[in-house]
């Protein structure tokens, strides 16, 4: 259940020094405040695999369990925050591969959704599909001002929204917009996402959009980690609960979908594309 993880007593008091943890596909940094920023660092653009999933899913677990006083989410890549789910993985997929793709996606959801510490993200980059699902578990979204793009364009990569991401989408941006977007795989500029309320602010680059996620960190100094847990506990619960209960015959749709030959056609195609479009470059 997830009640009991949103409980949090108490912030730890941390060392004055920072901590540093390095993974392989992560980089976790503590500061001598207690915030924690974690970045995602697997080159080129952060695509979503199964180790990647995973490791997040760990070390957002580490930053709960050393009581920082909160998490700022971030890319070490110049230009895309995360390109989402890792196209590769969805492609004449290994079935048990493509069921741990989808179980480590619903366990990274779950746990930073819940996470019962304050979260922001500094969104550097393009946010497609699973990078925007990243950015809206965050309770506050800073985006680098330029040409770069955010949303859920997963239709337009042929697999269906769940309705956990629905929910989720539909906390942060109206039912309305969120509808007419995500059922056409719509992706929106820093301006327009700025307009929906899909984004909280936008920063001029990667290091004022960190500054401006660990101001909304520190709103937090006077709260009561039991009050600010709690109270996001009960705006969350109605999407949480269902995805617990909901979550094999999720797996078993995305599979379903996914193994679909015309699925597997598009998604051929976009890999073809992508990599067109870097011969091209
Ligand atoms: C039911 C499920 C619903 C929701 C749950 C959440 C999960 C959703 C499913 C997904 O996430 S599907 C993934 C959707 N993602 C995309 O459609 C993004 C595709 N990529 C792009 O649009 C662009 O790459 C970019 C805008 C992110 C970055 O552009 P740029 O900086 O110009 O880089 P390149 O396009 O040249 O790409 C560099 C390199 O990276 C490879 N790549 C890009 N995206 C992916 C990806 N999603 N998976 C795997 N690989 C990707 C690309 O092929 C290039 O590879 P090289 O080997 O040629 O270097």
């Amino acid at each position: 259940m997830f009640p009991l993880r949103l409980l949090r007593t108490a912030r730890r008091v941390l060392p004055a020094k920072s901590l540093s943890t390095t993974g392989q596909l992560t980089d976790l940094t503590v500061d001598n405040e207690g915030i924690a920023t974690l970045t995602l660092q697997r080159a080129p653009v952060n695509s979503l695999n199964v180790e990647l999933l995973q490791e997040l899913t760990t070390v957002l677990g580490q930053v709960e369990k050393d009581k920082a006083k909160g998490l700022v989410l971030t890319s070490a890549s110049p230009s895309v925050f995360s390109a989402g789910l890792d196209i590769t993985e969805m492609y004449n997929p290994n079935v048990e591969r493509l069921t741990a793709l989808w179980t480590s996606l619903q366990d990274l959801w779950a746990t930073l959704y819940s996470a019962p510490y304050p979260t922001a993200v500094a969104i550097n980059g393009h946010a497609p599909a699973g990078g925007c699902m990243m950015a809206l578990c965050c309770e506050y979204r800073t985006m680098v001002s330029g040409r770069y793009t955010i949303g859920l364009n997963e239709t337009a990569v042929g697999i269906p929204v769940p309705e956990w991401l629905i929910g989720t989408m539909c906390k942060v941006i109206s039912q309305r917009e969120a509808e007419v977007a995500l059922n056409a795989g719509l992706m929106f500029t820093v301006e327009e996402a700025l307009k929906v309320g899909l984004i909280d602010e936008t920063a001029t680059d990667k290091a004022d959009a960190i500054e401006k996620s660990k101001k909304f960190i520190k709103r937090f100094d006077k709260i009561s980690p039991i009050a600010h847990s709690l109270t996001k506990q009960r705006f969350r619960s109605d999407v949480l609960q269902p995805f617990a209960k909901n979550r094999e015959a999720d797996l078993n749709q995305f599979k379903y979908v996914v193994l679909q030959p015309e699925v597997q056609e598009l998604l051929g195609q976009i890999i073809q594309k992508l990599k067109q479009k870097k011969a091209a470059k």
